[in-house]
């Protein structure tokens, strides 16, 4: 298995250029096959989720082929199959993607249910229960979703209990070839699903209001194919922001959008970061030992889940106490024991995790348990004293293009091993 070893104390410095976005990308490929042509997508992450999404897509009938480092022509016509296997779902919770554009496109669709995973149970009932709502049969047996419909989905008024980014993603996909109209109210408002609007607009798709909490979708009858280019990683952005602070660096990233960025780019302000902007890149210049930060993990445009490990891993080295709040996710505070085993001094009390910032963290052995806590592993080593190594990299693979390639141009002593 391959570790990451780093040896900690290189402030970084320098320009780094962010990756298309995991969490735009991923649904933008599942809705290709809602198309009757070829689509052609570019800005890909190479990422092992995309790589997974293709073996799906492939699995299901759809042939795809690579005509750049990071563009794919994707054919959905031969789409011939309509079951996402336990043996791909498991490794990749968004392989629940499919699920609405089968049904749409196909008219039956066996999805394996996700399960729980290190962050929290996540189930997928607003899903199910929405895609009842536009005429589909389901039943969850042998742990699959069977669905089918007779005919095509129709429009309905769908309210979601709880604001869910895929959940809002696989109704929306479901909904535009549904006859009539059907809206979506506390839909999530996440770049990531407007990305995907703009991505099935440009198909034919008649979706408005997208990033509002009320979306509206006009079925059409059919879609047809085109080009897009997923928009940037704005969590991407936000860990290698927090790695140079962290680190007491000067950092710039391009092909990016602070637009996403705010309550993220808010909180880094709070710890004393110094930061400069344009349409598309955002220098951040840390100014001494960050100060500590208070977070609260919020839908969209508050701060994101996704980005609270990294600020852990900040407050964790911060001149004073400061305190970070999950609310989304029942369990994603994997992170806190690992970052304990490197010298922080954090306790949990519930869903909070309260930090007295250290002079200084040391090297350790410590393992990754999913994605974005790996990413406050990795920040962590970057300012530890000695040498870390880091485990089960496989979680930082899923979400992160060559971090540590990334990372070593902007001067960090960081290695991958075998
Ligand atoms: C591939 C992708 O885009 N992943 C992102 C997506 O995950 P994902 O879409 O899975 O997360 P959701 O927005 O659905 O989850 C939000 C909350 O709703 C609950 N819930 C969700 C669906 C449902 O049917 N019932 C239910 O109760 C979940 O348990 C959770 O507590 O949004 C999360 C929240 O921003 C991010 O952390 C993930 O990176
Ligand atoms: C939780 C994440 O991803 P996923 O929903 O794919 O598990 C993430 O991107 O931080």
């Amino acid at each position: 298995m391959q570790k990451l070893l780093i040896q900690g104390g290189q402030p970084l410095h320098g320009e780094v250029t962010i990756s298309g976005a995991k969490n735009a990308a991923l649904p933008i490929l599942m809705a290709s096959l809602l198309a009757s042509d070829a689509v052609e997508v570019s800005n890909v992450p190479a990422l092992q989720d995309v790589k997974t999404t293709f073996k799906l897509l492939g699995e299901l009938g759809v042939t795809s082929e690579q005509l750049g480092p990071n563009e794919y022509r994707i054919s959905p016509q031969g789409l011939n199959q309509h079951i996402a296997s336990y043996e791909l779902v498991k490794t990749m919770r968004a392989s629940i993607l499919v699920l609405g554009p089968l049904l749409a496109r196909y008219g039956k669709a066996q999805v394996s249910l996700p399960g729980g995973c290190a962050i929290g149970a996540r189930p997928v009932n607003l899903h199910i229960e929405g895609l009842r709502q536009m005429g589909a049969e389901i039943m969850v047996e042998q742990g699959y979703i069977k669905a089918q419909v007779d005919g095509r989905l129709h429009g309905a008024n769908i309210l979601l209990d709880t604001v869910s980014v895929t959940g809002t993603e696989n109704l929306m996909m479901a909904a535009t070839l549904a006859s009539g109209v059907t809206v979506i109210e506390n839909a999530a408002r996440e770049p990531e699903v407007v990305d995907l609007a703009r991505f099935l607009n440009t198909l034919g798709a008649d979706i408005r209001g997208a990033g509002s909490d009320r979306i509206e979708i006009h079925g059409v009858e059919a879609l047809h194919g085109g080009r897009y280019s997923v928009q940037p990683d704005r969590i991407e952005t936000g860990t290698f922001l927090v790695a140079a602070v962290a680190t007491g660096g000067d950092v710039t990233c391009r092909n990016t959008d602070p637009e996403m960025l705010e309550a993220v780019l808010k909180k880094l302000a709070d710890a004393g970061a110094q930061i400069t902007k344009g349409k598309d890149w955002i220098r951040i210049q840390a100014q001494g030992r960050p100060q500590p930060v208070t977070i609260v993990t919020a839908p969209h445009p508050a701060f994101p889940t996704d980005m609270q490990a990294q600020f852990c891993a900040l407050n964790a080295i911060a001149d004073g106490a400061g305190w970070v709040r999950e609310t989304i996710f029942e369990n994603r505070f994997m992170h806190v024991p690992e970052l304990q085993r490197m010298g922080a001094k954090i306790e949990l009390e519930g869903n909070t995790a309260i930090c007295k910032g250290v002079e200084e963290l040391t090297g350790a052995q410590v393992m990754c348990t999913d994605l974005r806590a790996s990413a406050s592993l990795v920040i962590a080593g970057l300012v530890a004293n000695g040498t870390t190594t880091i485990e089960r990299i496989y979680h930082i693979d899923r979400g992160y293009e060559t971090i540590e390639k990334k990372l070593a141009a902007l001067g960090a002593n960081i290695t991958r091993v075998s």
